[in-house]
């Protein structure tokens, strides 16, 4: 019912209050228990704000984002409430402050309805890694809803609030965008601040929107966007809005990554889709051409061995001492580490802490690290000349449809669902899964665009557009 903003307002200009449109997601969230994309729910405070926010209405004070309910992602800090990542080693602990990102929602009068289910620490691409259990996707329930922010994609797509928030390492807001059937953005780097994202990958980690509307996206975006003396790799400047501009026919040059096109696991349907785009694009006059990007197979090799080298350094902080589950009958520092983190820690984690350790040992880090972040260059300037000549890049979002929960148990395999998502991490672009097929299985899937560094308008602008020449 409520499925953008522009609804919620224009219910609420036809007589409905804040209250009531808590109330329906409330009653939603409860009949959707199931799929379990919220590891908690703020009933009774969302009420109570909700009724703060209908005084401010009538009395013209609201904020811009009155009327929306928001769920966040399991791992962004909000003060006073529990964060856990998903994981057991900081099962109930609770937060001191607020991050930036969220701050500045409830600034602007947006409703934090709950937190929402996640993989352990943002690691996964199914939702299967959370300590708390799997989610479902309401496409299908027998389908994963994606990962990392399974729990984000999930909410949204069974109508369980406005829009939601997650976090995209490797593509873990734009993958489950696409298998639940919506609009997944991952701004430039730094676009957000990540004062009180818990930490994953420091220099691939940012926080970005799930919506129906771009509309939503760019709104939502803006407001979290900007500078933050609490992060100093945020973006310098104040962001009040990204407008959204009337893209005229013939005026886009889009490149469309053929390497991706081409790549053996895409599925025949999502490629079929994606050239059918190519030409609707064409048949308005717009130039669409073919660009290579030889390094696809470099790609989930580069991010696996950098992402783990920063994980195991972030998660050194989870000792059991400092945050979070300390192990019983536990005797002296080595112990205490040692226990703590063994049994606080899930098996993924673990892995790739341990692959983060070694890529950073003394003797390998020149062979992986090292080679990684130079890698890691080559695929930034590759990224930056394509889109030096054009406005964006197009390509497929995932290799294939929601896979069945429990149906990938191979770890490169699941690694691989990375492969078209990683790139705009590695690179820091901004990159945006569309919801722009439905497959003959009765899937979602997206169609990915990357845009230029900073350019978040005019990727917003091109997704609006493209939406439109969809119907
Ligand atoms: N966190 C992400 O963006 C998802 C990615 N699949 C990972 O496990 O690292």
């Amino acid at each position: 019912m409520y499925t953008s903003f522009d609804k919620v307002k224009s219910a609420i200009d036809n007589g409905t209050t804040v209250v009531d449109v808590v109330s329906h997601y409330l009653k939603q969230i409860e009949a959707k228990k199931h799929i379990h994309a919220f590891l908690e729910v703020f009933e009774a405070e969302a009420i109570q704000k909700a009724q703060e926010i209908d005084a401010k209405i009538k009395n013209n004070t609201a904020g811009k984002l009155a009327g929306m309910v928001i769920g966040i992602k399991d791992n962004l800090a909000y003060k006073n409430h529990k964060v856990s990542a998903a994981s057991k080693i900081l099962e109930g602990f609770e937060s001191i402050y607020t991050a930036t990102a969220v701050e500045r929602l409830i600034q602007e009068d947006a409703i934090i309805i709950g937190r929402l289910n996640c993989d352990e620490f943002a690691m996964g691409s199914s939702n299967e890694n959370s300590a708390f259990g799997n989610v479902l996707n309401p496409i299908q329930e027998d389908k994963v809803p994606g990962g990392s922010s399974g729990g984000s994609a999930a909410a949204l797509a069974a109508g369980l609030c406005t829009a939601s928030i997650g976090s995209d390492t490797g593509g873990s807001i734009r993958q489950p965008a696409s298998f639940t059937g919506l609009i997944g953005f991952k701004p430039t780097y730094g676009t957000i601040s990540r004062y009180g994202l818990l930490a994953y990958a420091s220099s691939f980690d940012q926080i970005g929107p799930f919506t129906n509307t771009i509309k939503d996206a760019a709104l939502i975006t803006a407001v979290m966007a900007g500078k933050d003396e609490y992060d100093g790799t945020a973006i310098q400047e104040d962001i009040n809005e990204f407008p959204i501009e009337k893209i005229e026919k013939g005026s886009l040059k889009v490149g469309y990554i053929s390497d991706c096109l081409e790549s053996k696991g895409l599925n025949p349907e999502i490629k079929t889709k994606l050239e059918q785009t190519i030409q609707v694009l064409k048949k308005e006059g717009h130039t669409v051409e073919p660009v290579s990007f030889p390094y696809l197979d470099a790609m989930v090799p580069t991010y696996y061995v950098l992402t783990t080298a920063e994980a195991s350094s972030n998660l050194s902080r989870y000792t059991g001492v400092h945050f979070g589950r300390l192990a019983d009958n536990v005797k002296g520092v080595e112990e205490t580490y040692k226990k703590s983190r063994s049994e606080g820690f899930g098996e993924e984690v673990k892995k790739r802490i341990m692959l983060g350790t070694f890529v950073l040992s003394h003797g390998y880090y020149d062979a992986y690290y090292t080679k990684g972040q130079k890698v890691r260059r080559i695929i930034q300037n590759k990224t930056n000349e394509l889109l030096s000549e054009y406005d964006v890049l197009l390509l497929p979002t995932t290799p294939d449809t929601a896979f069945k929960i429990g149906g990938v148990k191979d770890a490169i395999q699941m690694y691989l669902q990375d492969i078209f998502t990683v790139q705009a991490n590695l690179a820091g672009n901004p990159a945006i899964s569309l919801p722009m097929g439905t497959h003959s299985n009765g899937l979602p899937f997206g169609l990915q665009l990357i845009g230029k560094h900073q350019k978040e308008s005019e990727l917003l602008s091109i997704s609006a557009y493209l939406m439109d020449l969809k119907q």
